[in-house]
């Protein structure tokens, strides 16, 4: 269920996204037959606060499994109460931060140089001369507040530093040393010191009962007269009465907010007839590509395995195989952190080894904290790609039923097509396996249909099957395919054969070992492909970004003192 397609709710834009994955009620039609439809409705897609998530609205949905919120700010839903109909919540995280970075930044920039008000008289009637007066106060140099460094008040400090500013921050937990050394950031242990030497604050907490009201009389009596407060967080994280007051008053130069309390603000209020005022109608996320990548999110993270839509029509999907040196793995993590791919869901399953561990992408603290599990879904939506990694050993006397799980799962989301990032044992390779290229390719016949004339143009080089018993030439016997170390590579390509999936296997002779270097090579050739990335670089391997999980590898290694 949504609130409706335009106006207030969904954007036209994104209405495709959501078609394909679910069977649309706009909350006016949901409302005409409560009854008829209550039962059927399994999650509701909030967008801008609607359709609101009150008790009289739930109690009709007896089969809503999720409230899904689009943005990451979730102050506005009750958690513990949805929580306690069985039901769960989420939200967009991650994909709203580039964007709202930015409002932040141009907030920042138009108030401080006076960007409408110049416009305005630009395009006035009565403007006959280049106004001289019209002075603003300089970003470059100066000093920059932020409250609340997480995904997005990192992403400021990120763009401030093109600005030269010096960068102080304010946040519950102090981020790592690395964190504030890239981006040349001080922490403030006390938020009055922040207040107290900024040229600009910037607010990017969330909306919390300790963030309520944390800028008041007190902390904008704090800041300097020339100071600009920005705010893209939630309107009720600043006392509205005192920043009248303050601003009236030129305790503080400038205010630039995104946000309001109540949005919009009544029409009479005073903060709407301050010169020293900029707000905009909290469109911190309001870009084209932000919404379609938030309503992605949201789709995409129902996604079951069981689930029989084509949750992913037209997708490829990328997986590894748990093979040799786990280099499908670590090529996997090249495409997920080089392409930025949002995390979309796990795929559940008994058949790994179970684990846990942090963020192998993280690029800051915060973002490490998150806990991750052995078999997750990323998806670049721009480049209709999906991955799957896998993060753990088959366990042993599962393997068959792993990959009927995979089968069914790749034919029930729509993937158009497969590919398998494998690996064999080197020292294993046939004779007429040793020269050449360590790089070889399966494809089943329902891919091969679609992609013959592309493998002819990459002159690839096809997994030679192999005598029964080498060195005898047995006309009777057929020979094999032999993918020693590989896995369930064999028996996924073997079994997508006989269930006509479009699948292909890329795969590199190696031995354990340093495997990164392996890991480029498949990569790269999966690119040569794909042409996932078409940044023309002289190094292959440098147009590839390494997360930061790579750097634990191989332990710390062996201490340099000993040589
Ligand atoms: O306000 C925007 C969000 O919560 O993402």
């Amino acid at each position: 269920m949504i609130s409706e397609v335009g106006g207030e709710g969904f954007h036209e834009d994104v209405v495709d996204i959501l078609k394909q994955h679910f069977h649309l009620i706009c909350l006016k039609e949901f409302l005409k037959n409560p009854v008829l439809h209550g039962p059927k409705i399994q999650a509701m897609l909030m967008w801008n606060y609607s359709p609101a998530a009150e008790p009289s609205l739930l109690s009709c949905l007896p089969s809503l499994k999720v409230v899904a919120n689009g943005g990451v700010g979730i102050d506005h839903l009750d958690v513990p109460y949805i929580n306690s109909l069985g039901v769960k919540v989420a939200n967009t995280p991650g994909v709203v931060s580039d964007a709202t970075a930015d409002m932040a930044m141009a907030l920042l920039l138009a108030s401080a140089r006076m960007v409408v008000e110049g416009h305005l008289i630009s395009v006035d009637s009565k403007t006959t001369s280049v106004p001289q007066n019209l002075m603003g106060v300089e970003v470059t140099g100066s000093t920059l507040g932020i409250i609340g460094m997480g995904h997005i008040g990192y992403k400021v400090a990120q763009r401030s530093k093109g600005f030269n500013m010096r960068i102080l921050y304010h946040n519950r937990n102090r981020r790592s040393v690395e964190d504030e050394q890239a981006v040349g950031a001080s922490y403030c242990e006390k938020l009055d010191d922040l207040l107290n030497e900024s040229d600009f604050v910037v607010l990017v907490v969330n909306l919390t009962p300790e963030t309520t009201g944390l800028i008041s009389h007190r902390e904008l009596s704090l800041m300097k007269p020339t100071a600009t407060l920005i705010n893209v967080s939630r309107g009720l994280v600043v006392d509205q009465d005192a920043l009248v007051k303050a601003l009236k008053s030129g305790t503080i130069r400038a205010a630039a907010l995104d946000v309001t309390h109540p949005e919009p603000l009544p029409r009479d209020h005073p903060l709407l007839s301050l010169p020293n005022v900029l707000i905009t109608p909290h469109t911190g996320t309001n870009t084209h590509a932000t919404i379609r990548k938030m309503v992605h999110l949201m789709s995409t993270m129902f996604i079951s395995s069981q689930s029989s839509a084509a949750a992913f029509k037209g997708f490829t999907l990328v997986m590894p195989a748990v093979a040799v040196g786990n280099v499908g793995q670590l090529a996997v993590d090249l495409l997920v952190s080089t392409l930025n791919m949002s995390r979309a869901g796990y795929f559940h399953t008994d058949c790994l080894i179970p684990m846990a561990g942090n963020n192998p992408y993280a690029s800051c603290k915060e973002d490490a904290e998150e806990l991750h599990t052995p078999a997750e879904v990323y998806t670049a939506a721009e480049l209709k790609l999906a991955v799957l990694q896998i993060r753990a050993p088959i366990i042993q006397t599962r393997s068959k039923k792993f990959r009927q799980q995979l089968v069914s799962w790749i034919k029930a989301s729509g993937f158009s097509r497969t590919v398998v990032l494998s690996s064999s044992h080197s020292y294993q390779r046939d004779d007429q396996q040793l020269q050449g290229t360590p790089l070889r390719y399966l494809i089943t016949p329902s891919l091969l249909t679609a992609s013959a004339d592309a493998l002819k143009e990459l002159g690839w080089r096809e997994m030679e099957r192999i005598p029964a018993f080498p060195g005898v030439k047995d006309a009777d016997v057929e020979p094999r395919l032999c993918i020693p170390g590989g896995g369930i590579t064999k028996g996924l390509y073997t079994d997508s054969c006989d269930e006509d999936l479009p699948l292909a296997v890329l795969l590199l002779f190696c031995s354990e070992g340093d495997n990164i270097p392996d890991a480029f090579a498949l990569v790269n050739h999966l690119n040569d492909w794909l042409h996932l990335l078409d940044s023309q670089s002289q190094e292959p391997n440098s147009k590839w970004k390494v997360p930061t999980s790579w750097s634990l590898l191989f332990g710390s290694g062996i201490p340099p003192a000993l040589f």
